[in-house]
């Protein structure tokens, strides 16, 4: 993907129509361009603008001689560095990346149709489903979250769920130069709060629930809210699709000033789940709004995604989609990547891979794998819980734990953490719990030791990072181990499988 070359003047037009306060350019003749905006010195290549970031750990103004070093054309800073670099000063460089960022990108949101997700749990899902509703409806359209970002059959990596808005600008280039006239966005509270999104325009932003989670950063729920009630404000989205069948999404759609679809089970919902089943084939769902009642298939695995299906559903109505191309869209979704993977059966246990990472997130899982065993078989969790975050969640996770019939206690990358401790402390939430816990440190032999014990009605549920567990036990990421838990579950219960066709084979 070719980035244009912007002239130096131009950049310095954009900074200081956007900028509250005074600018200075330094430097730089008016013949000088630059291609791209980078915040790590790291990743500049010749030609780059680097903006220097002052962050929680580091500051970007330190590392502006290596950036030089790699070929930076200039600098974007909000103090004095000391540099033969032709330098643009503004009074904040943060503020700067969104703007910057798109015009170093082409502007490509000005050729896009946004939508954002945010919420905490669902996000992923929904905008897999948004995505699916909005190709299915003729627009050819591109998504990008913790998986990555696609468009078409194309892929690529991001470092965040929702990149900083340099590398945002630069997704969305790469989506619209793809063909995409569509984007679906995860929205997290992070970005949000650090102003990653600034200056993006969304037609619908869509809410999908409501759970404490990231109080590391957000320090209480209240803020934790109000990040995400961002993304509704005027301005930044034009329609909201809430679920209200939380107080917090009821509280959004109460106060939000733009025109909002209400998802759920209640009575004065827009958009009304009337019924719903799910099982290992996938789940259904009853919808009514204001066509008429409408069922919607999804392989989708869990009764946490009918509101997921119902807001995607409500989403593709208010972009004007027809039902029976939503409806299409909605079935043709395959469960992302770590999300309700399911595996085995046919004579040995289902394994269900799972990213529920929250205490309400994990007892609508473990209570989704009772069911699959027909409520005659046994549920086995392989749980952990990631080191040097959240560490008020794993008490919550023990306690949704408690639902199971065997827990396999283990690690989930401890980041520096001691791992028995974490272990630890999941165990306070099960003190008392009829639940047989096992302690297995080595994620891998956990999964193992479960899908071997495991019988032919029993289900293991694996839950915590899905399709990216990265076992950091020490404070350095070239130790770091990508486990894919789903991979780890496929080897087990093949191991099982050849077992018994030896046995078979033993006893005829
Ligand atoms: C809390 C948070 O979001 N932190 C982000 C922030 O880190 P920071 O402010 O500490 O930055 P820093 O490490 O001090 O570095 C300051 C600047 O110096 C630059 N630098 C640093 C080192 C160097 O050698 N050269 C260099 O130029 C950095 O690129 C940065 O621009 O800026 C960094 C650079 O952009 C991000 O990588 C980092 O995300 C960290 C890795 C992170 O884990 N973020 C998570 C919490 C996050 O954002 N998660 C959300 C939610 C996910 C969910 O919903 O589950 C997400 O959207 O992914
Ligand atoms: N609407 C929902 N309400 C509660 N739990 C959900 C919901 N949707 C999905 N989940 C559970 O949460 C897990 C994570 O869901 P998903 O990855 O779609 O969203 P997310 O956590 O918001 O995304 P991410 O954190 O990766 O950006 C799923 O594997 C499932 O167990």
């Amino acid at each position: 993907m070719r980035l244009p070359r912007v002239p130096w003047s131009e950049v310095e037009r954009r900074a200081r129509s956007v900028s509250g306060g005074p600018v200075t350019r330094a430097g730089g003749t008016d013949d000088l361009t630059v291609r791209s905006l980078v915040t790590d010195s790291r990743l500049v290549v010749p030609g780059s603008l680097f903006a220097c970031v002052r962050g929680a750990t580091s500051d970007g103004h330190r590392h502006a001689p290596a950036a030089a070093a790699r070929g930076a054309a200039a600098l974007l800073v909000d103090r004095p560095v000391d540099t033969d670099l032709p330098v643009l000063c503004v009074p904040s460089v943060r503020a700067q990346l969104g703007p910057l960022g798109a015009l170093l990108a082409g502007d490509p949101a000005r050729a896009l149709r946004l939508v954002g997700v945010t919420g905490s749990n669902g996000k992923t899902t929904t905008s897999a489903l948004v995505r699916g509703v909005l190709d299915a409806d003729g627009d050819c359209t591109g998504v990008v979250g913790t998986l990555g970002a696609e468009v078409g059959s194309r892929s690529r990596s991001t470092a965040l769920t929702t990149p900083e808005a340099p590398e945002l600008h630069e997704v969305l280039r790469w989506m619209a130069d793809a063909g995409a006239r569509r984007a679906v966005v995860e929205a997290s509270s992070i970005a949000l709060d650090m102003g990653r999104m600034d200056g993006l325009a969304f037609e619908v932003s869509v809410f999908t629930g409501f759970e404490e989670d990231h109080l590391d950063h957000h320090g209480t729920v209240e803020q934790y809210w109000a990040s995400k009630a961002r993304l509704f404000e005027p301005g930044r989205t034009a329609a909201g699709v809430v679920v209200t069948d939380d107080p917090w999404g009821r509280r959004l759609a109460d106060q939000a000033a733009v025109p909002v679809t209400r998802v759920g089970s209640d009575r004065d919902a827009d958009v009304r789940v009337l019924g719903w089943r799910t099982g290992s084939g996938g789940t259904e769902v009853l919808l009514g709004d204001d066509t008429g009642g409408h069922r919607v298939h999804s392989p989708l695995v869990g009764r946490v995604h009918v509101t997921n299906l119902a807001a995607a559903w409500a989403t593709g109505r208010v972009l004007g989609a027809a039902p029976d191309r939503i409806a299409a869209g909605l079935a043709a979704v395959a469960p992302p990547r770590g999300r309700n993977t399911v595996l085995g059966g046919s004579g040995r246990p289902l394994v269900v891979v799972d990213y529920a990472h929250t205490p309400r997130a994990l007892a609508a899982a473990v209570d989704t794998a009772r069911d699959l065993t027909g409520r005659s078989g046994r549920v086995h969790l392989v749980l952990g819980a990631r080191g040097r975050r959240d560490r008020y969640k794993r008490q919550g996770l023990g306690g949704s734990a408690r639902a199971a019939d065997c827990v396999w206690l283990t690690n989930e990358g401890s980041h520096g953490e001691d791992p028995a401790a974490i272990r630890g402390e999941l165990r306070v939430g099960l003190f008392g719990s009829p639940a047989r816990v096992r302690e297995v440190p080595d994620r891998r032999a956990a999964i193992t030791a479960a899908v071997a014990a495991a019988g032919p009605a029993d289900v293991v549920l694996v839950v915590g990072r899905g399709h990216e567990t990265r076992l950091l036990d020490t404070t350095d990421p070239r130790d770091a181990v990508l486990l894919d838990d789903a991979e780890v579950a496929a080897t087990a219960l093949a191991t099982l499988h050849a077992r018994e066709e030896d046995l078979r084979g033993r006893a005829s």
